[in-house]
């Protein structure tokens, strides 16, 4: 997927305040993408707009060779369904339905049976190592469990795009590497590309690229990180 000359500009009271400068990116298929910098830097405004959930006050975003600000909005939401899997930090997860129903949520939206929708989101959750969890409700799971859900959420339609924001960040280190482990096993193939935005450190070693923002502009973009981040 590629951005080009994205600026993003926010209203605070009268003023307008520019927190994304022009920027160029091309994230590769096959590669684990990081995006790190520190708080307010832009990070997830920058992921948001690459995912098709925030238009850019300037620029364009292409995924897979779709101008996808180009589309409806219609089209754009379709698009998204089809193609992008994320993960944000609130995890949106359904109040009143289990946690396998939750995970099946993209499934059930291309159409796909619901039984067969929760069969293979209790795949998923397995993988993450929650399959026990599967008949409860999002209150009944620790913050840890539903962050799982929400990646299994993410994962369960095999996106070609996945966006994750802070996706080890309320784990235990070891769940911390299954959850990578899963990243890279399902959302990262020759064809699928995935962009993780993390304070991590603990999995800085697992990335095959990272990228540093520093006000809204990208500095750094390398195979390892700065010594001071
Ligand atoms: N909807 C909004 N309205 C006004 N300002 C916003 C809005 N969203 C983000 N901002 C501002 O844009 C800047 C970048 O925010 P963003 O959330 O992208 O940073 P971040 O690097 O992801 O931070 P963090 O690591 O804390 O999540 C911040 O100054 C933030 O206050």
């Amino acid at each position: 997927m590629s951005a080009r000359n994205i600026s993003r500009d926010f209203e605070a009271g009268q003023e307008t305040i520019r927190v994304l400068h022009g920027i160029d990116l091309d994230v590769c298929p096959g590669e684990l993408t990081y995006l790190v910098g520190e708080s307010g830097s832009g990070k997830t405004t920058l992921i948001s707009i690459m995912c098709g959930i925030l238009w850019p006050t300037e620029g364009s975003v292409e995924v897979f060779g779709t101008d996808i600000y180009g589309l409806t909005d219609d089209d754009l939401v379709d698009f998204r369904l089809q193609n992008i899997g994320f993960i944000f930090q609130q995890y949106n997860l359904i109040p009143a339905i289990d946690a396998a129903s939750n995970a099946a949520v993209p499934l059930i939206a291309q159409g796909m049976d619901r039984r067969k929708a929760r069969a293979k989101a209790a795949e998923m959750l397995d993988a993450l190592n929650i399959a026990d969890q599967a008949d409860k409700l999002p209150n009944q799971l620790s913050g840890g469990q539903q962050q799982r859900v929400a990646i299994a959420r993410a994962l369960v339609h095999e996106p070609r795009l996945v966006v994750c924001d802070e996706p080890t960040a309320a784990l235990d280190a070891k769940s911390g590497r299954r959850v990578m482990d899963l990243l890279r096993d399902v959302a990262l193939a020759e064809d699928r590309s995935v962009i993780i935005v993390t304070h991590d450190n603990r999995i800085f070693d697992l990335a095959d690229r990272i990228l540093v923002l520093e006000d809204g502009r990208i500095t750094h973009d390398g195979t390892d990180v700065p010594d001071d981040h």
